[in-house]
């Protein structure tokens, strides 16, 4: 559709080369449209449909046309339905440009740029230089003064634990401890503050400025040395981090301001990112030290990078992704993810990613099992992804409660039909076959809340076959742009795992009438469904029935229809079955209702679905603790409830309405006479 719009709008261009064309197909209106805009536009679609750009240039060119088709909206020359058919169009193809993996055809840049900042690799930003210079820090008021304080005899503005850091056992002025490479605590020499004294020779350095710039930013941290917000280990931790070594260098061989200096003899702004870096690193304490600078003194992970950590320390004890090299993306295994769904096309209106890893990336990486735990695939799966069996086998094969058909109230034809086509033929197939095979597609019809589901849990509990329960919305929503591939490896696994029971509920949201104006992706799964309920797919031994339920029978596509066979309509339910949902509900509560009044229920509840008689049952339970006074309800036993009573039904029958009106029930009567397979 997209690419189809696309093209249209290149071949108006190139094949009628008046602008006022373009303009009018677009819905412009000429007057307020300049040539020079519109041939900057045809340039740059000659450009990108011509295949010589880079892709830089196919993306800078698209976000052109998006602000061009923006700028002509807001000046009410392009109209509103035009504007978002371009915006979609060019917003798609710009979101693929980005997000492409392939370098010649896209950036893949979005999130590796972000995350770059965040691992303090180097980017754009270390190009950045301070303006301060030697020559001119000195004439910095503020350094003037702490000059004036150092030399005057004073006392310095700036503690001495702020140029006191430095590293080895001579270092003086602090008690604070050194920690060595180890992360154990060396030896322990005290730090000696420096005196006012050394402030001329520390400023007059030529890192004056970062020094500046450290004291400045940072809080400080005891002794007033720049600390991490979350440092504890002290300041010769900072120190070490900075010289990206531990403390089996050698020490500076002149400690004090010699010493500073080489701290401070720094003019790149990446060395002073590490130094806070590390500074956050040696926060964690000691033992973790040793890992943290092999780390590179990132800390950032993303919600994936820490997900994979949790999976690493659950199954495996292989080295953690905070270990790697600075620089290094997410590896996994021998796959090199860059990041997250960067190699698809993304946009707003391109699929969503979901977070999980993929079942490659378990597969042989971190966190895998090494395919220890995986299961045998049966080989007529070998060709369906991983991620799709597993998401079936998961979540659509149905462990529900059990139900009993005795549980399902009346509707005693339709459980007889159920019970000979799903429940015999699965026991005896040597019987039920030829002309005595069970149809492949059963559709269960009817009002709202007459126990089509019901029905359904029950096939799932007695019928002894694999049941595999799906709803449209899932196929639809939660796989989106998948939804065939479910729907075949569906049918896949249940001809693995026969006899099979294939359940959809709300089928009429599935197999709809297919129109011209629906979307392709769910136009695709229903050709899909078709095929396979036709059977085609499968062969005549296969033992797998697809039963939907719906009450919007008439919706449904006439292909589907067909293929359906046996068409059951759930009725609302009888005088005996309204009977039987009141008595088998009371029956587990404490309640004391007559045959009479029990019949007295039934007769006022006439044209009330199985659902609704089970609200009007709540409704009813809710009377006896209305009828308990306030100050009591805190202190009453449960015993002391008093049971459930005519007169609690008769109020609840003042407050629950059946929910099927009589034109509803007679489009079902109808489409039950035409279509239906009842008697
Ligand atoms: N025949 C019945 N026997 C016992 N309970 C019933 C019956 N019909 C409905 N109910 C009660 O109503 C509830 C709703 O029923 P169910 O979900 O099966 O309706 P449905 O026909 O699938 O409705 P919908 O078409 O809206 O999906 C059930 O959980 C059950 O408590
Ligand atoms: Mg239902």
């Amino acid at each position: 559709m997209g690419y189809n719009h696309f093209s249209m709008v290149q071949k108006v261009i190139l094949y009628f080369s008046s602008y006022n064309c373009l303009l009018r197909i677009c819905g412009w209106s000429t007057p307020g449209m300049s040539g020079a805009h519109l041939g900057e536009w045809q340039r740059r679609s000659f450009d990108i449909s011509s295949g010589t750009c880079a892709p830089e240039q196919t993306a800078d060119a698209y976000r052109a046309h998006i602000l061009a088709i923006q700028y002509a909206w807001a000046s009410s020359q392009l109209s509103q339905a035009g504007t978002a058919s371009l915006l979609r169009t060019y917003s798609e193809r710009y979101a693929a440009v980005l997000d492409s993996d392939d370098p010649r055809t896209g950036l893949n840049n979005y999130a590796e740029s972000a995350l770059h900042l965040a691992r303090s690799q180097r980017n754009h930003s270390d190009k950045w230089e301070s303006s301060l210079t030697t020559a001119n820090v000195l004439e910095l008021p503020c350094v003037q003064k702490m000059i004036q304080a150092g030399t005057g005899g004073g006392k310095s503005l700036v503690a001495p634990a702020d140029v006191d850091v430095t590293v080895g056992q001579e270092s003086r002025g602090s008690s604070l401890p050194v920690v060595s490479s180890t992360g154990l605590r060396a030896a322990e020499p005290p730090f000696k503050p420096l005196g006012p004294t050394s402030w001329p020779k520390a400023a007059g350095n030529s890192t004056f400025s970062n020094l500046q710039s450290i004291t400045a930013e940072r809080p400080r941290g005891p002794e007033g040395f720049p600390s991490h917000p979350n440092s504890s280990a002290g300041p010769s931790g900072s120190a070490q981090s900075l010289f990206g070594q531990h403390s089996s260098a050698p020490p500076h061989p002149n400690p004090g301001p010699e010493a500073n200096q080489s701290v401070f003899f720094n003019s790149n702004p990446s060395k002073r990112k590490t130094f806070y870096n590390s500074c956050g690193e040696s926060g964690r304490g000691g033992a973790s030290r040793g890992q943290d600078q092999s780390g590179g003194g990132t800390n950032f992970k993303t919600a994936r990078e820490q997900f994979i950590v949790d999976q690493q320390k659950k199954h495996s004890h292989q080295p953690q992704r905070a270990q790697q090299p600075p620089g290094t993306v997410v590896a996994m295994g021998n796959a090199t993810k860059k990041s997250l769904g960067a190699n698809r096309p993304r946009g707003t209106f391109s699929k969503f990613v979901s977070p999980m890893p993929r079942q490659e990336d378990k597969e042989g990486g971190v966190g895998s099992n090494n395919g220890q735990e995986t299961q045998p695939v049966d080989e007529r799966l070998k060709n369906f992804e991983p991620k799709i069996i597993e998401l079936i086998m998961s979540e659509i094969m149905d462990h529900g409660p059990p139900v009993a058909w005795d549980d399902i109230a009346g509707l005693e034809f339709a459980k007889a039909t159920i019970k000979e086509i799903v429940v015999w033929p699965m026991l005896r197939p040597d019987i039920f076959t030829g002309l005595r095979g069970p149809p492949k597609g059963i559709l269960l019809f009817g009002p709202p809340g007459t126990g089509k589901t019901l029905i359904g849990k029950c096939i799932a509990c007695q019928s002894g076959a694999t049941f595999f329960s799906i709803s449209a919305s899932s196929l639809t929503s939660k796989w989106v742009g998948e939804g065939e591939k479910m729907v075949r490896a569906l049918f896949a696994i249940a001809r693995c795992h026969q006899p099979a029971v294939i359940f959809i509920d709300e089928i009429d949201s599935l197999l709809s009438q297919r129109t011209d104006g629906e979307h392709e992706s769910s136009r695709r799964i229903k050709t899909e469904f078709l095929v396979q309920l036709d059977g085609a797919a499968t062969s005549a031994d296969d033992r797998i029935l697809v039963v939907g339920a719906t009450n919007r029978p008439q919706e449904i596509d006439e292909a589907a229809r067909r293929r359906l066979a046996k068409r059951l309509y759930i009725p609302l339910p009888e005088a005996a079955a309204r009977r039987q949902i009141v008595s088998s509900l009371m029956a587990c509560e404490k309640s004391q209702l007559e045959e009479e009044e029990l019949e007295n229920v039934v007769t006022g509840t006439k044209g009330f679905s199985g659902a609704d008689m089970t609200g009007l049952c709540r409704e009813a339970a809710l009377g006896p603790i209305r009828s308990i006074q306030l100050s009591d309800i805190a202190t009453i036993t449960a015993d002391q409830v008093r049971p459930i009573l005519h007169c609690d039904f008769q109020e609840a029958l003042r407050v629950v309405r059946p929910s099927v009106s009589a034109k509803d029930l007679e489009l079902y009567e109808e489409w039950n006479n035409t279509f239906g397979c009842g008697r």
